[in-house]
């Protein structure tokens, strides 16, 4: 059975990402016990309570345990550091100004939008939960990650924006409609050029837009991803362990196909899906009539076979294309039309589902062998304006 001073010593293995120091160095550890039968419970305390990095700790301690001659289960659990171990935090980090707990320390919730193919409204809808959500008072944030073929500063009427960096050398995400900050590739290169980078590239990117911009407070990260499975959903979910998954799909058995293997990537990196959205649900002419011209169910059938809810059926209008293409979601210029109205719904269904604050968890033991933290490559340089 190991001491406690021996599990001390194997969790110097975990790395707190944004302050580079383990946390024991960090005097994060609160408390280890060890029980009799070999189980390890060990309290961490965190520098905010929405924490985005939590189920990395939590991954990289019950590792680090788990590893060790004897142990035969480990319980992590968390709680917040008071103002003053803070304070002394800082003090120790030789830092006079607040403690630098990373640019997403303060959003409370990362949803990831993601289809299983292209086409299907998922930059569409993601722009118009940004403006459902912010209807709803809710502080939001975009980020498109759909790299290959952004749309969010269209869709959001920022065109033509480069964003600027503050004195903290942070990257100001531009603001769109009552106050959505957004960020895109598109800000930082011309206007239909292709964009031919991958791999590491990629990577360095989408984690800049994660760690150097300035998100601030936000109830809600919108993150457009790509259609389909690729490197960015990987990436992304590597280096938001805390995100959730929207799954947008069309009402067709064949895109609900393609959709579930979203869905399977999602689970296989550990992302919870929040739900489903069925988007061209039926096209609904001017008088109101609705024709269900890619079939219907198909949403259904998939919230049903992963157990989740299905947060709203979007119906075809031509104002939502229209909207979209002037730079106004449909939702604040229409909200009554009857997309911007199944939209709405999905924003309070997702307000429904989201845990407001976050107590004291108790975890169950994670399995072994997983990546603990995600490589923190320097960071690359965007030209900015
Ligand atoms: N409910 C809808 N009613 C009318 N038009 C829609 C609807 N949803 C999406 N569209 C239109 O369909 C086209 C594709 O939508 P969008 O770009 O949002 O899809 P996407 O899944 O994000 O595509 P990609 O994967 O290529 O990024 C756009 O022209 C958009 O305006």
């Amino acid at each position: 059975m190991p001491t406690q001073d021996q599990i001390r010593e194997a969790l110097r293995a975990v790395i707190d990402p944004e302050l580079r120091k383990d946390i024991v160095e960090l005097e994060m550890v609160r408390s280890i016990d060890v029980h009799p039968t070999g189980v390890v419970d060990v309290m961490v305390s965190l520098t905010t309570p929405g924490c985005p990095i939590r189920s990395h700790f939590q991954t990289g301690v019950a590792n680090a345990v788990k590893a060790l001659d004897g142990v035969t289960g480990v319980n992590v659990s968390f709680d917040v550091l008071s103002d003053e171990e803070k304070g002394n935090l800082q003090r120790k980090l030789g830092r006079g100004g607040p403690l630098p707990s990373g640019a997403l320390a303060q959003v409370k919730n990362v949803i990831c939008v993601g289809s299983g193919k292209g086409g299907v409204g998922k930059s569409s809808v993601t722009a118009n939960l940004a403006a459902a959500l912010t209807a709803e008072g809710k502080q939001v944030g975009v980020l498109d990650a759909d790299v290959w073929g952004y749309s969010q500063p269209r869709m959001l009427g920022l065109g033509a924006q480069r964003p600027k960096v503050n004195e903290q050398r942070r990257i100001v995400p531009p603001e769109a409609g009552d106050g959505i900050k957004v960020m895109s590739i598109g800000f930082f290169i011309e206007e239909d050029a292709a964009v031919v980078w991958r791999g590491p590239m990629l990577h360095k990117a989408l984690q800049q837009f994660l760690e150097d911009v300035d998100w601030g407070a936000l109830d809600y990260l919108l993150v457009d991803l790509p259609p389909g499975t690729g490197d960015v959903s990987m990436t992304l979910a590597q280096l938001l362990p805390d995100a959730r998954f929207l799954l947008v799909t069309t009402p067709q058995p064949v895109a609900q196909k393609v959709a579930r293997r979203s869905a399977e990537m999602a689970t296989k990196v550990r992302l919870e899906i929040a739900g489903v959205v069925e988007n061209m649900s039926g096209f609904v002419a001017p008088d109101g009539e609705r024709y269900a011209l890619f079939g219907d169910g198909g949403g259904q059938l998939l919230a049903d076979e992963l157990g989740v809810p299905l947060l709203g059926k979007v119906p075809l209008t031509m104002p939502l294309r229209e909207q979209a293409d002037a730079g106004t979601p449909l939702v604040a210029a229409d909200p009554d039309d009857p997309a911007a109205q199944a939209v709405r719904d999905v924003a309070k269904g997702l307000i429904a589902l989201t845990p407001v604050a976050l107590p004291v968890m108790q975890s169950e033991p994670e399995p072994a062998g997983l990546n603990v933290i995600p490589p923190r490559p320097v960071g690359m340089s965007l030209p900015m304006a």
